[in-house]
């Protein structure tokens, strides 16, 4: 797959642009006009600078208004053209990007519209130039690429051809199977973008929603397919409008763009019946353990938290300053070692979540996805008798261990090998339900990205949930059997709990973890009685749910007298409690699921509610 991306889906200068696209492994890049208007250095300089950095200029774009014009514009938008052919010359391009037209002057009669494309295409062709016809969307005339094609097919010329983008065809829900109509030859460009659904004006969601293939709702993998199967073989170029996108950091949006575009590349070769160009992604089976940086103070802490909800120590590292907590088939790791990633970890941020093991049955195939979807390998000096287990950079620098499903129990014996505690963990805990990240919204629809591109993983929708300081978004990533699970939250807002946390927290990382409970009730009475220090939850709440949901007044007084929240939708009940944060950062939650598979959206406005009640006067 030969891949491109438009210098307008990124931050800086167009030489800054240019360098991050070519850095990170694209075969080229559209130039966006305004950002050559923009750039200090002429168009051939441009077109050096691309020949150093080895990057092809893919397309000049966009090209505006021309056809369906009164005869006098027709020949000024013309004479227009004429000059932007030594532009091109300049960048090394024989293409450019005509948008169809928009202007309120422009005639929609076909005829008119077919002589003025022929008109153009022979311009073209006299400057041995081809120009690719585009339907945007909005457009009043040509909006569908069906009839942008029908033009280009009637007008028939060697010079004019068709740019399909996928967000003008999707997001006016055409049908990908239309692309069969296409001859591959005709198709000159294809440009990608993925966008959410969004119930807004069509213009406005392409010019500020639009988002990296993986990141959206759109369905790119079969319009991708479709385009393999007319046999097209040009450039895949990512053409994504997002405010966001240009606010951040280029390296990042380039490096997460590749990464979508290989994997759809992958996704739509599978569909199209040729063989993949990755591994397939592996299905982790459960989170195996979390591992928290902890100081001996901070350690001390966790501890009293873990023996409250139920858990053991049930064993200490052989060598290390490491204890292992467990109950169920929940391994909680303490580390407090004098050195190395978890003593950095807890310098920087104070006692967290440092690491996290997921079982996976391949390892191998999970690390040479990761490879090719330049996902970060993490390699640290093991001693020869300790047992090696690969991992991956997560969020914030924190780890993804990818431990050997077959061989785990073997890893504890043999890394943990002392018994430690003759007493029983209690059985109110039996799994890790879901780990919730919280990270800067900018990073969101990266981190987005690397669960849903690396694993096999899929997201649920967006959801807006009300801070009392302001809106966070959650959004969950989950695993065909739900073993594993991560929600993951950001907020613009400066004083809500998620950005209280970056805050105090120096950057993204862990903020809860929500243990799986067959018997809620009897967890949040052994936990309580044992010392949980319980997020409080007021009366209104339980008086709304009882008459909502007519609930047992029993039940929800008992529910009151526990803290335990509810919810209910088509597939089944949840409840749920909550632990008040340790030392202001990470905090615990127990769920149980009666075949409910979502997460409580609606409690947790009531629950940043309750943790607002503990929010320091200074806004932290
Ligand atoms: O929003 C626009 O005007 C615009 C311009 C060029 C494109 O290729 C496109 O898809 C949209
Ligand atoms: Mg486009």
């Amino acid at each position: 797959m030969k891949t491109s991306i438009a210098t307008v889906s990124l931050s800086g200068t167009l030489v800054e642009k240019l360098a991050s696209i070519a850095d990170r492994g694209f075969d080229g890049a559209e130039i966006f006009e305004n950002d050559l208007l923009s750039a200090p250095q002429s168009s051939a300089e441009i077109g050096r600078v691309m020949v150093d950095l080895g990057l092809a200029c893919t397309i000049f774009q966009p090209f505006r208004d021309f056809e369906g014009l009164p005869p006098e514009l027709s020949e000024r938008a013309l004479e227009r053209m004429r000059r932007k052919f030594a532009v091109m010359d300049d960048l090394g391009t024989d293409l450019v990007l005509l948008c169809s037209n928009c202007s309120p002057e422009a005639s929609g009669e076909r005829n008119r519209l077919v002589d003025d494309l022929g008109r153009i295409a022979d311009l073209a062709g006299k400057h041995g130039k081809r120009i690719a016809y585009e339907a945007l969307a909005w457009a009043p005339h040509t909006s569908d690429h069906r009839d942008a094609w029908s033009l280009v097919r009637d007008v028939d010329h060697p010079s004019l051809g068709l740019c399909l983008d996928s967000f003008h065809s999707l997001s006016r829900q055409i049908p990908s199977s239309s692309i069969g109509d296409i001859r591959g030859e005709k198709l000159f460009i294809v440009q990608l973008a993925d966008a959410p659904r969004l119930d807004m004006d069509l213009l406005n969601w392409s010019r500020h929603f639009r988002c990296m293939p993986g990141q959206g709702d759109f369905p790119l993998a079969e319009f991708a397919a479709a385009i393999r199967r007319i046999g097209y073989e040009g450039y895949w170029s990512l053409e994504i409008f997002n405010d966001r996108f240009r606010a951040g950091s280029a390296g990042q949006v380039a490096r997460d763009g590749l990464r979508g575009l290989r994997v759809l590349e992958d996704q739509s070769k599978r569909l199209a019946g040729l063989p993949p160009s990755l591994t397939a992604p592996v299905e982790p089976q459960h989170v195996e353990f979390i591992e928290f940086a902890a100081s001996h103070a901070e350690a001390q802490e966790f501890s009293r938290y873990f023996a409250a909800l139920g858990f053991v120590e049930v064993g200490r590292h052989r060598s290390k300053s490491v204890v292992r907590w467990r109950q169920g088939d929940i391994n909680l790791v303490i580390n407090s070692e004098p050195e190395g990633l978890a003593h950095s970890f807890d310098i920087v941020h104070g006692g967290s979540v440092c690491a996290i093991g997921l079982a996976v049955n391949d390892q191998q195939a999970v690390l040479e996805r990761a490879g090719a979807l330049d996902v970060q390998r993490f390699e640290q000096p093991v001693a020869p008798d300790e047992w090696a287990i690969p991992a991956v950079r997560g969020i914030g620098g924190s780890l993804l261990y990818l431990v050997d499903g077959s061989s785990r129990e073997a890893m504890w014996n043999s890394e943990f090998p002392e018994p430690v505690s003759a007493s029983q963990p209690r059985s109110d805990l039996t799994r890790v339900d879901h780990i919730a990240q919280t990270m800067q919204y900018e990073e969101f629809l990266s981190w987005l990205l690397y669960y849903t591109a690396l694993f096999d993983m899929t997201k649920t929708p967006q959801l807006e949930i009300a801070d009392p300081m302001g809106i966070v978004y959650s959004q969950a990533v989950e695993t065909p059997s739900r073993g594993v699970r991560f929600t993951l939250n950001g907020s613009m807002a400066a004083n809500a709990l998620s950005s209280r946390f970056i805050h105090n927290y120096f950057g993204a990382g862990v903020q809860h973890i929500a243990f799986a409970s067959s018997d809620v009730f009897g967890a949040a009475e052994r936990a309580a009685e044992a010392g949980l220090p319980m997020l409080e939850i007021g009366p209104n709440y339980y008086a709304d749910i009882e008459a909502r949901f007519a609930l047992d007044p029993a039940l929800v007084e008992r529910m009151a007298r526990l803290n335990i929240l509810y919810d209910r939708d088509k597939d089944g009940e949840y409840f749920q409690f909550y632990s008040r944060a340790v030392a202001k950062r990470v905090f615990f939650e127990v769920v149980e699921r009666r075949g409910y598979d979502a997460y409580g959206a609606t409690n947790a406005t009531i629950r940043l509610n309750a943790q607002s009640q503990h929010r320091e006067p200074a806004g932290l």
